[in-house]
């Protein structure tokens, strides 16, 4: 027999309440956080308080205007991308050659996907960690012991043509936008690591061959109004295992990252894009380029939205870092990993700040 549903400060009976997402909390009409997303006093996201700061608390990233790393300035423009990556681990690029209707279509569709009925979303949940599409909520539901306040779609896009009908069929035009928009940002994404290598000095023919057939997952937040959103957050510190994030935002402020050991808000700049830096990276780069912790904090009245599409090797290769980066100066800094690895850290635990990066690092 199942334990009795236990009645709790949120007015929420069934704790089977939580796995629907927080999407079905707000549209219950859910007037206190329940306990279950209620974070240790020390992990809250003191927001406001930060705020009243605003000179230190709000970042305008290093800005890459990717037209003019094809023009005579590319030199210098890998300047600035080599310092975005050290210093901040994410940088904001403008110019990126993605049509504006792409961006807008994906954020439009997107919302009416988190607008239909619970019934039609819950269709996509899966457990299954390797399946094409993933719809969820929190990071892990079935391991967090405290949950964020966050639901997802998860989008495998590789090869496309396969997976494209497992997509999801309703709104109707939803596969159209999104493959348009997985497209659009896979070439972004080869373009930006062109450069990045180019950067490092690392370029050779086989690592962009394997960039070309590699890995693309999109995910796609939704974080609804949270009646108490210093009790929560909408996406606990975490980094990003890929190679790079291409991230989209909606005009809602959320994202904040860490910065000489500050959460710094990253204000939303509509149609530009944010790239991380994702932990492949920073063992590719030999610890050059850094994966930066990054969360989001909630707000008690808009909705939020955004899309994440995280890139690297072929699921089955070995990341490691680059021999052109390694010398006498510089030894080897991280063990060789891939994916099927961190799959099983993330299935295995309830993931915890960088420690799977961390668990890469070489004595
Ligand atoms: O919503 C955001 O701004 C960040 C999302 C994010 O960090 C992620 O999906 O990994
Ligand atoms: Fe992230």
């Amino acid at each position: 027999m199942s334990p009795p549903a236990m009645a709790n400060d949120g007015g929420i009976r069934e704790s089977d309440e939580f796995q629907k997402g927080v999407k079905h909390l707000f549209e219950n009409g859910v007037s206190k956080v329940p306990n279950k997303y209620i974070l240790p006093v020390s992990d809250r996201p003191n927001v406001h308080k930060e705020q009243a700061n605003v000179g230190e608390s709000s970042l305008k990233l290093p800005l890459i205007d990717f037209a003019e790393l094809h023009g005579p300035n590319r030199s210098r423009v890998l300047d600035s991308l080599s310092s975005a990556c050290q210093e901040y681990g994410f940088f904001q690029v403008v110019n990126h050659g993605i049509p504006v209707e792409a961006i807008r279509s994906m954020i439009d569709v997107s919302g009416r996907f988190f607008g239909l009925p619970y019934e039609e979303r819950a269709k996509y949940m899966s457990s299954d960690m390797t399946s094409p599409v993933r719809y969820g909520t929190s990071l892990n539901q079935i391991k967090d012991s405290v949950f964020c306040w966050r639901d997802f779609l998860k989008l495998v896009c590789n090869p496309l043509s396969d997976v494209l009908p497992r997509w999801p069929s309703s709104p109707m035009d939803f596969r159209d936008v999104a493959a348009t928009y997985a497209k659009e940002t896979k070439r972004l994404f080869l373009r930006m690591t062109e450069a990045i290598l180019d950067s490092l000095g690392a370029t050779t023919p086989e690592t962009l061959k394997q960039f070309h057939d590699g890995s693309q997952l999109m995910v796609v937040n939704c974080f609804p109004p949270c009646p108490e959103p210093d009790l929560t957050l909408g996406m606990p510190p975490h980094s990003d295992y890929g190679f790079l994030t291409l991230l989209l935002q909606d005009e809602v402020q959320g994202l904040q990252i860490q910065h000489k050991g500050k959460w710094i808000t990253v204000e939303p700049m509509p149609n530009s894009f944010i790239v991380n830096v994702g932990d492949h990276l920073e063992i590719f780069s030999n610890g050059r380029y850094k994966s930066v912790l990054h969360r989001v904090f909630v707000n008690p009245a808009k909705p939020r939205l955004s899309v994440a599409s995280l890139h690297s090797l072929p699921f089955d290769c070995m990341v490691g870092p680059s021999p052109k980066l390694i010398d006498q100066q510089n030894p080897r800094r991280y063990k060789d990993t891939d994916f099927a690895t961190f799959l099983e850290y993330i299935s295995s635990c309830e993931p915890k700040k960088k420690n799977f990066l961390e668990s890469m690092k070489l004595a």
